[in-house]
């Protein structure tokens, strides 16, 4: 059990390899070089004279920061705090593994053992450092490479970018925080974010807060959904709006008729951290994408630095007053980094805080963010936006320059947020923003054997200026139809206005396979699929709640399941009370038909949480399109199945671990013994097990779905639930007529024997 568990079904792993950018290939070594990517070129010259004019490191530094650009980067993984089996685990790197390695290092000489990243907390994250080659000579680096592949496989550990792990650990996370991840896919710091949401939760308790992981780009998505699944958490929304006009669901501003007929408890959708990792050139990834080396120019990060300030700011807007924001980049460019900080920070005037962070993570090497730097295009240098001329200003903007002023705004004083910046004495001389960009953090590769990375942590003081509030509106409507080169950006989907709210689009949509999630599609926009809730009364005259609909096209609504058969045949057969677990009004669905006779597949538990953001999105008329949302607790049993018993769902791998303390029916306890043999075999008949009782036990129970949980000597059979706690061990079994089989995958059913049988302390 426990919140490593899930399934991972073909199409899903094919996705995975379909996958493009930002994805990392199933545990090759990232160290290895094989012969294609010998071949590639190393090296761009314009690459090398934009970063020297820019100054990112001494002329003393320059031959070490690229010598380590040229050389792969260790492969960095984290073992998931949350996964059931971590201290297992890092006592397995720390005592078996640096250990055997340490010893072969010394006497061979040449092998460098696998490190704990020293900034990391609790030695969770690792890196290696290691070739193919290497791995097919040295018996124990195999022995390795198979560990973390297969502990990669089950969840228990995540490959993920040394430097990509630090935004997360900046943004000072809380269990009851709503946090806003504005541009999340593939998913690896999402993933982050929730083990932090669910750090201090007991088994089977839900925090308080929630993660909203936005991506406009589908594909992306389906990724970090797939990702995120590992962490079986009821407390994730997974949707896929332009982060620059992600909605704020503001009900007292809508006037939404449908804000009268559906309950929510929460008027606004405010967060209290948002992580907004943005798209950009990624240069600080050349070392495992070295084809950036061929396709380097520096138009990308002009091209990018708009859209990165809107993105920002929208940011900024969801963010509850005494928040906290990171905005952060893999890039290395001054126009996507501090300009942009140096941007908002003048947009946003005394209202946000530029954090001094050099007290967090002490061991991590950083440097200070900036204050000077120049803009470079086909037209050459300009030091100061005078210098640029008219025909390049819809390409160079004002505001990647370290003033943020034209000309004309010096001669004019400029407005009083931008008045916070100014030039230096010598109007000739480069420019020197005197914001205190010196608090942005710089992550250089060679100073740790990195990748590069740029964070700024930023604190919202009290609400936008007002007059800020109106131009970022228009900002974000004039940058809706700019193009931008990241390709993501050119997959828009065309949002409604405002006025959407009132309107509630009857779009045909079926059930998908994936949490609602099908190929993208825009708004859908036809006319005749829209309805004013003000004509839908009853025959009384009053308003009739409307048919649940899907408003997106290409997604399925998101409804709750309000049937009392349904629901009830549920508690009934697992045995679960209302005042220790709620179902009603936590169970949703990808369907809008949930009658008991209809076809509902898949039912979804959400946190009280995502509920009440739910209820609100309902409210203004569903303003968020939503891919994904809560856990996958309960799915239909096969027909032949459902005739077995009176209740024809059974409860998914992710969802056990969530509901198992509650229940109270259809549990049964093993020994190690005839718990390993089921592992093992994986079906057995109820005379087979090795102690009888535990076989006459089973033939009792209904027939359908149950649990088997290991016993460890602590539990009190009966009726009462299960006493849960970090180190129960439970899988999810079938009754049948004469035998007992697992529904356990059959990769989490040798990972888990493996795992008990290291695990001496148990009881046998
Ligand atoms: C640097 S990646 C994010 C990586 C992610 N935070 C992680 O740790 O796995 C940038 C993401 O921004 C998404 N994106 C691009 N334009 C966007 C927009 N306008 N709104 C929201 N997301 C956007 C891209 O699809 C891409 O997945």
């Amino acid at each position: 059990m426990g919140r490593g568990r899930r399934h991972r079904g073909r199409s899903q792993r094919n996705q995975l390899e379909d996958s493009k950018e930002n994805v990392r290939k199933p545990l090759k070594s990232d160290a290895s070089f094989d012969s294609n990517i010998q071949n590639r070129t190393w090296s761009n010259l314009d690459f090398e004279e934009y970063y020297k004019e820019q100054r990112i490191v001494k002329a003393e530094e320059w031959d070490s920061f690229m010598d380590i650009l040229r050389k792969p980067l260790p492969a960095a993984f984290r073992v998931n705090s949350n996964g059931q089996f971590c201290d297992e685990i890092r006592s397995i790197l720390e005592n078996d593994f640096v250990k055997s390695l340490q010893a072969e290092a010394i006497e061979s000489g040449e092998l460098e053992a696998i490190k704990p990243l020293p900034w990391y907390p609790k030695n969770l994250a690792w890196h290696s450092n290691f070739s193919r080659k290497e791995i097919r000579k040295n018996h124990t680096l195999e022995r390795f490479h198979e560990f973390l592949k297969l502990e990669t496989e089950v969840g228990n550990m995540t490959r993920q970018e040394a430097v990509s792990m630090v935004p997360p650990l900046f943004l000072d996370v809380h269990p009851d925080h709503f946090v806003l991840d504005m541009c999340a896919a593939p998913g690896s710091k999402t993933f982050q974010l929730l083990e932090i949401i669910h750090e201090t939760s007991e088994p089977g308790s839900l925090p308080n807060g929630m993660v909203v992981a936005n991506d406009v780009d589908y594909k992306r998505s389906n990724l970090l959904i797939h990702q995120t699944k590992r962490t079986c958490t009821t407390n994730l929304m997974v949707t896929n709006n332009e982060g620059q006009h992600f909605p704020s669901c503001n009900s007292k501003r809508t006037l939404s008729i449908a804000s009268e007929i559906y309950h929510h408890t929460i008027d606004q959708l405010l967060f209290d951290r948002v992580l907004c990792d943005v798209p950009c050139s990624g240069d600080g990834t050349l070392r495992k994408a070295p084809d950036i080396w061929r396709r380097w120019n520096s138009g990308s990060g002009n091209g990018l630095h708009s859209l990165q300030v809107v993105l920002a700011m929208r940011g900024l807007s969801l963010l509850k007053v005494g928040g906290r924001m990171i905005y952060s980049t893999c890039s290395m460019n001054p126009i996507e980094d501090e300009a942009v900080v140096a941007e908002i920070l003048r947009r946003c005037g005394c209202s946000v805080e530029l954090v001094d962070a050099s007290d967090k993570l002490p061991r991590l090497i950083r440097r200070p963010g900036l204050k000077k730097w120049k803009v470079h295009d086909r037209g050459g240098w300009y030091r100061c936006y005078k210098d640029v001329p008219k025909s390049q200003r819809d390409g160079i903007l004002k505001s990647m320059f370290p003033s943020g002023r034209s000309d004309k705004d010096s001669t004019n004083g400029g407005n009083s947020y931008e008045e916070m910046a100014s030039i230096s004495s010598d109007e000739s001389a480069e420019e020197v923003c005197d914001l205190p960009l010196e608090r942005c953090v710089r992550i250089l590769p060679h100073d740790q054997n990195t990748g590069g990375f740029f964070i700024a942590v930023l604190h919202k003081v009290s609400p936008l200026p007002e007059i800020q509030e109106k131009l970022n509106q228009r900002r974000n409507l004039s940058t809706r139809n700019r193009k931008s080169s990241y390709e993501a950006v050119s997959d828009t989907v065309v949002t409604k206005s405002e006025e959407g709210a009132q309107e509630i689009v009857l779009e045909e949509s079926s059930a998908s396979d994936n949490n609602g999630l099908k190929p993208p599609e825009k708004e859908s926009t036809s006319k005749e699929g829209i309805i004013e809730l003000a004509q839908e009364l009853d025959e009384n005259g009053k308003r009739k709640v409307p048919p649940v609909q899907g408003k997106w096209k290409g997604l399925d609504p998101v409804v709750f399941l309000r049937d009392e058969t349904v629901i009830h045949g549920i508690k009934t057969f697992y045995g679960i009370k209302d005042e220790s677990f709620p179902l009603y009004g936590h169970l949703v669905t990808r369907n809008s038909d949930t009658s008991s006779k209809g076809n509902v597949k898949r039912i979804y538990y959400v946190s009280r949480s995502v509920k009440d953001v739910l209820e609100l999105n309902s409210a203004v008329g569903q303003k968020i399109k939503i891919a994904s949302v809560g856990l996958k607790m309960f799915e239909k049993q096969s027909a032949r199945e459902c005739e077995a018993n009176s209740c024809s769902f059974r409860i998914t791998s992710e969802g056990l671990p969530v509901i198992l303390p509650y229940m109270t029916k259809q549990i049964l306890h093993a020994t190690m013994v005839d718990f390993k043999n089921l592992l093992l075999h994986k079906s057995i008949k109820f005379s087979d097990f090795v102690i009888p009782q535990f076989g006459h036990k089973a033939a009792e129970l209904a027939l359908g779905y149950c649990v088997v949980v290991l016993d460890d000597g602590t539990q009190k059979l009966g009726s009462e639930p299960v006493k849960v706690n970090s180190s129960t061990i439970a899988i999810g079994c079938w009754k049948g007529k004469a035998s007992l089989t697992v529904m356990v995958t059959t990769i989490d059913c040798h990972q888990l024997n493996q795992r008990l049988s290291d695990t001496k302390s148990l009881n046998v």
